[in-house]
């Protein structure tokens, strides 16, 4: 499906005239954490494609499983309690993979994958990420994982760089043969192949540059900026930050920073984000969303007290599953009207995000300023509660894709000279974000009690689904 998806876009440039030939430089992204298996042989089949075909008809076979494992799969707690056992326990995981052990991260996936199907495991000569995969196809040959995808697969070492090999020897045998040696995000990793030449005309010079996880390619795309914090309305809603010095704990990650080789970004992963959001849409809003934003519009900000958490799925951060929804008074109550279950939502999911955030150690300052991106910042309702809730200014760049824009400025990057120039002069002549919404005056007052019940209740939910914290 990914190489067809590839073909179906270059076939649609192709057609509409696209001048293939001016392209000196390429980069991209992709979901993080995901894997795909290489079979035996594909790499003899991807430096002879034949360029009267298309990618889907000649990769058929090059692939040891079928349905790669994707970041929503968590079905691999036994292979997180394992790695974590191996390495010394959770934190220790996490000084220094930058995580604790998460189910949908690559390692554990692996695991899995060699646990309940060894010859499948055994027939591949390569695991790349979604990403790693996605620029091998541009490549013709194995592309690098770079450090920054890489850090979301609790095998890298992101002080050193280097595979743990504690981690890979938890996982599977011969890991780090099949994962090939991991490279800094702004490497140029090769020049397209021949495939691509001939087929749609890219000049035969045009520079791979590694391409990397969605996020860190949104951090690019944001042009993000220490002090500043990037929320991102996609299918998962994330939460991340620049960072100097990383400072790893048992919630949320730290990724290698995918412009700045120094440096780290931290991240939170909401599972519950966009899909959740449409579920309530269609439940109570006729599936529309500007219904949506009309019960945004007519209800007060704090919703009069009234506080829903909504996890159809089990969260991410943090570990509940089901919908809970109280009272002004605390009181757990089965349902709301409408659009004040619609508030909730909302509201719920960002105090969520700022509650989390400041568990990280961030605070928001005087200068803060959320970036916005992803599907649901084209929605100006919900931005709104973003910044009374956060009780900062919401800005958004011109293309809600910034993971897309993220891999141009990449690849100019890699094309200007790598890491000897510091991205951010790159692309200081990019637009700057524009403003979508200031906090509403009063905002703070209404939302500090409230975001101290939340946590409160946060907790409360969690003591009494799991019992009370060792
Ligand atoms: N006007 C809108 N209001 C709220 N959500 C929206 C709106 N338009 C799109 N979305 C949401 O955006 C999501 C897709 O976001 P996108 O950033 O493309 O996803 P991904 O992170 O998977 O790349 C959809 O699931 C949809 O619910
Ligand atoms: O798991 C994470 C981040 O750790 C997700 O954010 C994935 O990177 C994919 O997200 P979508 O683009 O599908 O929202």
């Amino acid at each position: 499906m990914w190489v067809q998806a590839l073909d179906i876009i270059l076939e649609k440039m192709k057609a509409s005239g696209f001048d293939f030939s001016q392209v000196l430089a390429l980069s991209g992204a992709g979901q993080q954490h995901g894997s795909v298996y290489w079979k035996s042989g594909a790499s003899q089949v991807l430096a002879s494609l034949s360029p009267d075909l298309l990618l889907h008809e000649q990769l058929q076979a090059c692939f040891s499983i079928s349905d790669c494992p994707v970041w929503m799969d968590s079905s691999t707690t036994a292979q997180c309690r394992q790695l974590e056992a191996t390495v010394g326990g959770a934190q220790a995981l996490s000084c220094l993979t930058g995580s604790r052990a998460y189910e949908r991260f690559t390692g554990n996936q692996i695991a899995k994958l060699y646990q309940q199907n060894p010859e499948a495991y055994s027939h591949t000569e390569r695991i790349s990420l979604v990403s790693s995969f996605a620029a091998s196809l541009f490549l013709g040959s194995h592309s690098p994982i770079d450090y920054s995808d890489g850090s979301g697969m609790n095998l890298l070492r992101i002080q050193d760089k280097i595979w743990s090999q504690a981690c890979l020897g938890a996982c599977a045998p011969h890991l780090e043969e099949k994962l090939g040696l991991p490279v800094p995000s702004c490497s140029v990793v090769g020049a397209i192949s021949s495939y691509f030449v001939q087929r749609y005309g890219f000049p035969p010079g045009c520079k791979v540059v590694a391409f990397t996880g969605d996020n860190p390619a949104s951090l690019a795309g944001m042009r993000l900026e220490e002090g500043d914090i990037a929320v991102s309305l996609g299918t998962s809603d994330t939460l991340f930050l620049w960072l100097q010095e990383p400072t790893p704990t048992l919630e949320g990650h730290i990724f290698c920073n995918p412009v700045d080789p120094q440096h780290y970004m931290a991240l939170l992963c909401f599972k519950n984000g966009s899909l959740m959001r449409e579920k309530i849409r269609d439940e109570l809003a006729s599936s529309s969303w500007s219904e949506f934003s009309k019960a945004l519009q007519s209800t007060e900000m704090g919703n009069s007290g009234n506080l829903g958490f909504y996890f159809d799925v089990m969260e991410i951060t943090p570990e509940i599953i089901g919908r809970h929804r109280f009272s002004a008074e605390n009181h757990e109550v089965s349902a709301f009207p409408w659009d004040v279950e619609i508030r909730a939502l909302i509201e719920g999911q960002f105090m969520a995000k700022k509650i989390h955030a400041e568990g990280l150690g961030y605070r928001v300052m005087p200068k803060t300023k959320i970036l916005a991106t992803g599907g649901a910042s084209h929605n100006r309702d919900i931005l709104q509660v973003l910044a009374d809730v956060f009780g900062t200014p919401v800005y958004v760049t011109d293309t809600a894709n910034s993971a897309c824009v993220g891999s141009a400025y990449r690849a100019f990057h890699g094309l200007a000279a790598g890491t000897d120039v510091p991205f951010s002069e790159v692309v200081k002549l990019a637009p700057n974000p524009r403003l979508a919404a200031a906090p509403t005056p009063g905002a703070s007052q209404v939302y500090e009690a409230l975001l101290q019940r939340y946590a409160m209740l946060e907790q409360r939910i969690l003591t009494q689904t799991r019992g009370p914290p060792e």
